[in-house]
């Protein structure tokens, strides 16, 4: 049924409602949900006074009722439904929480409180999501609330006596009914009237589209920028060093191994493959990448190099004539492809506010930056949802400026913002939070203390000449290579977490049973290999890459699936002879190298390579040849992206034939060449 999508998505599941609330029951199956009932034996005597707020007790008191009936079932046949619901419904005054009356006396009391006031109904729910292992009960809580204004007249002593007396306040939160005789004690209600009722509908259903479909993070892409508050800097936002008071310490921090709502992200994930059958992997980041890099093509546009929405160039020597740098871009024409367009209007056409984003400083991937930097996202997913004061506090941050930051990225779709604070959207908890399986924290931390500072440098380059400008993106790696420890560590951080997304793609676009041995050339910490060994029984796979590389990997093999069949070997794949192997693996590579040194590593492959061998090249996938480049995945290479022909062309020069392409992951372009005889 096309209304209820998400409804649909519990129906061939065992649904459970710990309620005997006829009113919740009416509620769930009048939107088509099919359910048993097993009213909860949970005690409703939380200590009130030990909660922060009301909703947060009565959210904690649904999960106890849930969990409750989830232990009960489990224990009693060994089989625990898939899903249990709880539910629970308060009435609030300012901080006293009502529940039902215990008898006339008390919904006397409740009702002159409610009097002539403003009051909240709130109903916490928890979804329990249930699992049975080796006889063990394993649960995934989702929890939230829902509040609703009730206003009510000033009513006489005999009215409320007579209500009273009609028997209806007993039953319920408060001490009335609002759907029978009590709705006429209601002058009005802002919120959803299913809440007070005893159970919202309408958010029950917005989180299982959550827990169900989680937004694809592409879709930050069509965040519109002018929805960006212009800023000044971030770059003071904390008094103390950026870092806050004990990032390590917030990032650790939780609700006492309570399921917190960073674990919700592990929800829909764990029940995609359990309910579907489907592949639990994250879908393509692609917009958070885009975001992640989008400064290399900004930092561009700076120096008037490309035009940030279209990706066209701009005329350098009309840059150079001094027609861009001092007069920003709104009165510039982009001079190659669209001649004459304003650059204000290649930024509607993009769906960019150009005013707003040019007076955006620092731009959007900083701030994305500083915000992984101060943890902010792993103290929103252990405390969300905080109020911008809460979050300056547990970050030792100015309380104005933190706000800032915490708007541009509500507006950049990095954060939820609603009237109980900012939280972490799906994108965030799966990439952002730094002890995600599928963090990105490293590549955020590697281009903000690196990358973006050799982008800084591209100006001078493109002052001095094209020749320049590969030198200063060349320059990047070259860069890497002589830096301390600590930046090489930064950047298989980066590049570690960003082959966990592809490294399937990559393994499993062609079918590589044939190959007996594969030798991933600057394979890093062996996330590859790791997925080429498990894919192909058979394979043995070498991870090749400078000494100080291999010796720092092994602190990244924890926790991981171990095999024999990977070695590390050290070495220079431009001076050192290549490990022999049957498959020569590229993986994100060749981007970062200038042409002679992308053509010197090609041939050196071609030599080692026996005939009948293979070349298996991953990259950035680029659009059509000579199509505009968006910075996808151009995470930390220097390089363009190469159509699927231009890699064909490539490989074919350096003596591979049926070279195949294929498109994997959204993103990458793989292309497979066979070695043929000189
Ligand atoms: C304020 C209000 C509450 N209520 C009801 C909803 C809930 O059923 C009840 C609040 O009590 P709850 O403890 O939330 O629920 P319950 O005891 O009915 O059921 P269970 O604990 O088994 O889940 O008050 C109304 O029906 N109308 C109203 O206007």
């Amino acid at each position: 049924m096309v209304l209820c999508p998400v409804i649909g998505k519990l129906q061939h599941k065992r649904v459970v409602l710990a309620s005997a609330s006829p009113r919740r029951q009416e509620i769930l199956s009048n939107a088509g949900l099919r359910f048993e009932v097993v009213p909860s034996r949970f005690k409703e005597k939380l200590h009130k006074a030990s909660f922060a707020t009301p909703y947060a007790y009565a959210v904690e008191t649904a999960k106890q009722k849930a969990l409750e009936v989830a232990g009960r079932m489990h224990q009693k046949d060994l089989r625990a439904p898939d899903v249990v619901i709880g539910a629970d419904t308060i009435v609030a005054v300012g901080a006293m929480i009502l529940e039902k009356p215990v008898d006339k006396q008390d919904a006397y009391r409740m009702l002159s409180r409610l009097n002539g006031k403003e009051h909240s109904v709130f109903t916490g729910v928890a979804i329990v999501h249930c699992c049975s292992k080796d006889g063990r009960l394993d649960t995934e809580v989702s929890e939230f609330y829902e509040e609703t204004t009730v206003k009510f007249s000033e009513l006489s002593e005999e009215l409320l006596w007579e209500y009273i007396n009609s028997g209806e306040p007993m039953d319920k939160a408060g001490g009335y009914g609002i759907q029978a005789l009590g709705g006429m004690l209601v002058e009005y209600v802002h919120g959803d009237f299913l809440n007070v009722v005893g159970f919202p509908l309408n958010h029950f259903c917005k989180e299982l589209a959550r827990l169900y479909y989680p937004p694809r993070p592409a879709d930050l892409r069509r965040v519109r920028h002018d929805s960006i508050p212009a800023v000044d800097t971030f770059e003071n936002l904390s008094d103390s060093e950026a870092g806050g008071a004990d990032p390590g310490q917030s990032a650790k921090g939780g609700r006492g191994g309570e399921q917190a709502d960073g674990d919700r992200s592990q929800a829909p994930r764990a029940l995609d493959a359990a309910l579907n059958g489907a592949d639990s992997r994250p879908r393509f980041p692609t917009g958070l990448l885009e975001l992640m890099d989008g400064f290399k093509a900004s930092k561009s546009r700076e120096v008037g190099l490309e035009c940030w929405p279209c990706g066209r160039l701009w005329d350098p020597a009309a840059l150079l004539a001094g027609q861009q740098v001092d007069g920003g871009p709104q009165d510039t024409s982009c001079l190659q492809g669209r001649p004459g367009l304003p650059m204000a209007d290649h930024a509607d056409q993009a769906g960019v506010c150009w005013g707003s984003w040019s007076k955006c400083h620092p731009p959007p991937p900083k701030v994305l930056f500083t915000a992984c930097k101060l943890k902010l996202f792993d103290v929103l997913k252990d405390q969300g949802p905080l109020q911008a004061v809460d979050v300056a506090r547990k970050l030792s941050t100015c309380a104005g400026r933190t706000e800032q930051l915490l708007d541009v990225c509500a507006a950049l779709g990095l954060l939820e913002k609603t009237r109980r604070g900012y939280s972490n959207t799906e994108v965030a908890t799966l990439h952002l939070v730094s002890d995600g399986e599928h963090s990105l924290q490293g590549v955020a931390e590697y281009n903000d203390a690196h990358v973006w500072g050799v982008f800084t440098r591209l100006g001078l380059a493109v002052r001095e000449g094209a020749e320049q400008t590969r030198g200063a993106l060349g320059a990047m790696e070259e860069e890497r290579l002589s830096q301390s420890r600590e930046l090489t560590l930064q950047f298989m951080r980066a590049k570690h977490s960003l082959s966990k997304l592809t490294a399937h793609h990559v393994a499993t676009a062609f079918d590589l049973s044939r190959f007996a041995s594969a030798c991933d050339l600057g394979g890093c910490t062996g996330i590859l290999a790791r997925e080429l060994a498990q894919e192909y029984p058979r394979l043995q796979v070498t991870v090749f890459d400078l000494p100080e590389v291999t010796e720092l990997s092994g602190g990244f093999q924890r926790g991981g699936r171990q095999t024999e069949r990977i070695r590390f070997v050290p070495g220079d794949f431009f001076k050192d002879s290549l490990p022999e192997a049957d498959l020569y693996v590229l993986s994100r590579m060749l981007q970062d190298w200038p042409d002679d040194k992308l053509h010197k590593l090609l041939s050196r492959i071609s030599s080692s390579c026996k005939p009948g061998g293979g070349l298996l090249v991953a990259e950035a996938a680029a659009e059509e040849e000579g199509a505009s480049q968006s910075p996808r995945l151009r995470t930390l290479s220097a390089g363009q992206p190469r159509s699927p022909d231009e890699h064909r062309r490539l490989l074919q020069r350096h003596g591979f034939q049926d070279v195949r392409v294929a498109r994997a992951g959204d993103l990458l372009c793989v292309v497979l060449g066979t070695r043929a005889a000189p």
